[in-house]
């Protein structure tokens, strides 16, 4: 594609220099740039991508995309925002790939990553081929492809988009975190239907507020477009028992299809019913009534299959079909995964690392439990510090056993973030054992019959971050091999 062509989109970006170079490929990375890339300079938290631009040229970089100037012997176009200036070409470059597609995008504090998965799986049942991207990794088809965040950069997304179009995808079921909606990653992505799961603490670091938390998930409902046409109607599928949907709906311009299960509903579940196998409710819908039974237990599950029902029945999926589908869902890895080394007591691994999703899955554990309830948990440093006290203070108010550990913590110090935890905790007893292992060794050694262990925190992840050291540490392992040599 021309420089010229691709300049079409950015009416107003002033051009430096009047070649029209041919361009091969787009890149916002040095470490990528091959002959013929066009280089766009992003000024990160670290680096100011316009002191690359140079290097670029010398790998072989034809035109420079900047917002500052910039001395090269190429044409730079000059723009005054090179991130957004990034997902309008990278859209046009790949041929507006997310138009092709059936993009479903969810986001929420919590469940992004288990309801995506829900969705891709009652796709799959249906026979289309899906997409997947998200926090765990991307998916296309059957390949699985390793991924850095929940929601890629706008430039890495609409390649992914692309390669997912010629791979013939239909469906792809994708997380949104409110960091990306924020950072413009989703611009240029053309969403069918946008879900949102729930809203509670997470990222004040990054947010300041709950208010401006809120706006920022608010971008994928108001950004989703009115189109009203029955060829492409668009979704906004709204948790009816989140205060915050009301906002949402007030955003949007698109249909709006509401779940729930207390308030008014139009996919709304009813007789409820738990067991230590899974759980069955009965779901009223605009297109009928079924039975719906998953693998899975907990409220919140209950939540992400309706909010799932919903988004099959936006795409035109029957009824039965997705409830087939939702029955033999086996769950996400490191969400409530069970390590089962035939002890007699249950070991659960949950990515819990909020005080809402902590709450959630110990309620959960304490309805299951005859015994006692341990829980290993520790709070990421370099993140949300107003969560950890509150999150002790969950962990002492379900738990009998609450031991409190590090997670990853980055930066700071572990002693300084453990205590941050126990301000949280005035007239419970806990116990604090600030390496990881020790403390996951300690709660399985303590359990009996009847007890349940709960490792929460850092679910799927295979590393542990302590300073600038990537270390290798799975929860389930450190779980399973504390279970074989347990005392
Ligand atoms: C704070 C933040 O969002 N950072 C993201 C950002 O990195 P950055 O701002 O540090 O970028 P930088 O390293 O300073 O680089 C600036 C520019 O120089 C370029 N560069 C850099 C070095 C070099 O040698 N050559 C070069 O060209 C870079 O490619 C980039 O274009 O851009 C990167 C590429 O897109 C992201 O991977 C990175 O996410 C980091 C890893 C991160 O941890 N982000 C978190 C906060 C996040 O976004 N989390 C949400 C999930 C939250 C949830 O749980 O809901 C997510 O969606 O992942
Ligand atoms: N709908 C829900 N409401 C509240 N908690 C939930 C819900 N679904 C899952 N959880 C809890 O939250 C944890 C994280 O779930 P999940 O990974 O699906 O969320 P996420 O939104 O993708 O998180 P992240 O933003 O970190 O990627 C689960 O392990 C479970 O404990
Ligand atoms: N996406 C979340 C993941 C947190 C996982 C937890 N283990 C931690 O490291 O805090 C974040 O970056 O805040
Ligand atoms: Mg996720």
């Amino acid at each position: 594609m021309k420089l010229h062509s691709l300049l079409e989109y950015l009416p107003f970006a002033k051009q430096i220099g009047d070649h029209n170079p041919e361009i091969l490929s787009i890149e916002q990375d040095t470490r990528k740039v091959m002959e013929g890339t066009l280089f766009i300079c992003i000024k990160g938290s670290i680096f100011d991508g316009h002191t690359f631009a140079q290097a670029a040229v010398e790998k072989g970089a034809v035109a420079i995309v900047a917002s500052e100037p910039v001395k090269v012997d190429v044409p730079v176009i000059s723009v005054p925002d090179t991130n957004r200036a990034m997902a309008i070409l990278a859209d046009a470059f790949y041929g507006h790939p997310s138009q092709k597609l059936y993009l479903i995008g969810i986001t929420g504090t919590n469940g992004k990553t288990s309801v995506s998965h829900m969705v891709q799986h009652i796709f799959n049942e249906g026979k289309k081929k899906t997409g997947l991207i998200g926090t765990l990794y991307t998916k296309i088809g059957e390949d699985t492809f390793e991924t850095k965040n929940t929601t890629p950069d706008s430039l890495t997304l609409q390649k992914t988009y692309h390669q997912m179009v010629r791979s013939i995808t239909d469906v792809v079921s994708m997380e949104v975190s409110s960091h990306a909606l924020v950072n413009g990653r989703v611009w240029g992505s053309d969403f069918d239907v946008a879900v949102f799961t729930n809203l509670t603490q997470d990222h004040l670091d990054y947010h300041k507020t709950m208010d401006e938390y809120k706006q920022a998930k608010g971008l994928l409902f108001s950004r989703l477009g009115n189109k009203y046409d029955t060829k492409h109607p668009k979704f906004a599928v709204l948790n009816a028992d989140d205060d915050a949907s009301s906002y949402y709906e007030s955003i949007t311009s698109a249909h709006i299809l509401k779940y729930g299960i207390e308030q008014a509903a139009d996919v709304k579940a009813f007789d409820i019913q738990f067991s230590n196998k899974g759980t069955t409710y009965s779901v009223k819908t605009p297109v009928g009534e079924s039975v719906v039974h998953v693998n899975l237990v907990g409220i919140f599950n209950v939540y992400n299959t309706l909010a799932t029902i919903a988004v099959g029945l936006c795409y035109g999926l029957p009824l039965a079909d997705i409830v087939t589908g939702l029955s033999t869902f086996q769950g996400v890895p490191g969400r409530f995964e069970l390590v089962n080394e035939h002890q007699e007591f249950p070991v659960i691994v949950d990515y819990a690392h909020t005080p809402d999703s902590l709450e959630n899955v110990l309620t959960t554990v304490q309805s299951m439990a005859k015994g006692r309830v341990f829980v290993v948990v520790g709070c990421g440093g370099d993140r949300d510090k107003t969560k950890r006290p509150i999150m002790a203070q969950i962990a002492c108010q379900y738990a009998t056993d609450p031991i409190f550990t590090s997670d990853n913590p980055r930066s700071e110090d572990p002693q300084a973030i453990l205590k941050d935890m126990e301000a949280g905790v005035t007239d419970k007893q806990y116990k604090v054992i600030i390496d990881r292992k020790d403390a996951i060794k300690y709660a399985i050694n303590e359990a009996g019959k009847d007890d349940i262990v709960l490792i929460a925190g850092k679910g799927h992840e295979t590393y542990q971050i302590i300073g600038e050291q990537v270390l290798d540490f799975d929860d389930r392992l450190v779980a399973r091999e504390a279970i074989r040599n347990r005392v």
